[in-house]
């Protein structure tokens, strides 16, 4: 069924595709930009404003900053509602990111769309030079993957590729009810602040190393990663764990002592 959402003078029909589920809640979206630590001299990107409800938010304690939406319709009205933002009508995924933050790193916040969370954390992930944080709400079930310990079941290669690059920190929980339309889904918001000093000299190699060290999950290190790596450096007790039994720092440790077969 279509579903069409209303506010002053626009009416949309929602877009899934575009993750389109608008706040009403403005206790939330304030608790979201105090957590952000906003601040008038911050140089703020949002991800996606749509009708503005996390934009009016952001504007009690910064009032000139950018906003990126790839809805037409919705960029319009944040265009004519507030006029005095620096709006980019396009997609995040394609935002020029260094650009934005040659004189400042950024200060990023957003009610992400659900559909391309991950594309949007790997995309953060890639460009972590150029922003100080992010606050973002997502999927409940997406932060709990990202925040996970070893030896659970939710941790896998987003926790810890997120981990390896960030601090990240589950600040807390949105029920559904408090989106229009209401999504199947509970929310969270998660912060990620790029971490200083990470100890690899080849984040690339890092990452498809974990990618790989993954790739069946109930299979032990040995045999996930003999095809790729040659190992003979490494403790024979650690190639029988499986890749969820080490931490971020067994990881880092490990890759250390691996080399990629050519
Ligand atoms: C979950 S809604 C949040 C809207 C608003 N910030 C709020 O909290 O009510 C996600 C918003 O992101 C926009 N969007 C979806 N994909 C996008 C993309 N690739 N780049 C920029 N904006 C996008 C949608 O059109 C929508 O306005």
């Amino acid at each position: 069924m279509r579903k069409v959402v209303e506010y002053k003078h626009t009416e949309i029909a929602v877009k899934k595709k575009l993750g389109q589920n608008f706040l009403t809640d403005r206790n939330i979206t304030r608790k979201i930009v105090i957590a952000s630590g906003a601040t008038p001299q911050d140089n703020i990107l949002e991800i996606g404003p749509g009708f503005g409800a996390l934009t009016r938010a952001i504007m009690e304690f910064c009032p000139l900053f950018t906003v990126v939406e790839k809805d037409h319709k919705l960029a319009d009205f944040i265009r004519s509602e507030y006029p005095q933002l620096n709006l980019i009508e396009g997609d995040f995924l394609e935002t020029d990111l260094a650009a934005l933050a040659h004189d400042k790193p950024l200060k990023i916040l957003g009610n992400i769309p659900y559909s391309i969370t991950t594309p949007i954390l790997f995309k953060l992930l890639e460009h972590r030079h150029t922003f100080f944080s992010a606050t973002l709400m997502m999927q409940h079930e997406v932060a709990m993957r990202i925040v996970a310990h070893p030896s659970t079941k939710d941790y896998g290669i987003l926790a810890v590729q997120m981990q390896a690059f960030c601090d990240v920190n589950y600040l807390f929980k949105v029920g559904r009810k408090v989106f229009r339309p209401q999504p199947g889904v509970d929310s969270a918001v998660l912060q990620m602040t790029p971490k200083n000093n990470v100890p690899l000299n080849d984040a690339d190699g890092f990452r498809r190393f974990v990618r790989i060290a993954f790739h069946q999950r109930r299979k032990t290190l040995l045999n996930n990663l003999k095809e790729s790596y040659n190992l003979e450096s490494v403790a024979n007790h650690t190639l029988k764990l499986r890749a969820e039994a080490l931490s971020v720092e067994d990881f880092f440790q490990l890759f250390r002592e691996l080399k990629p077969l050519t």
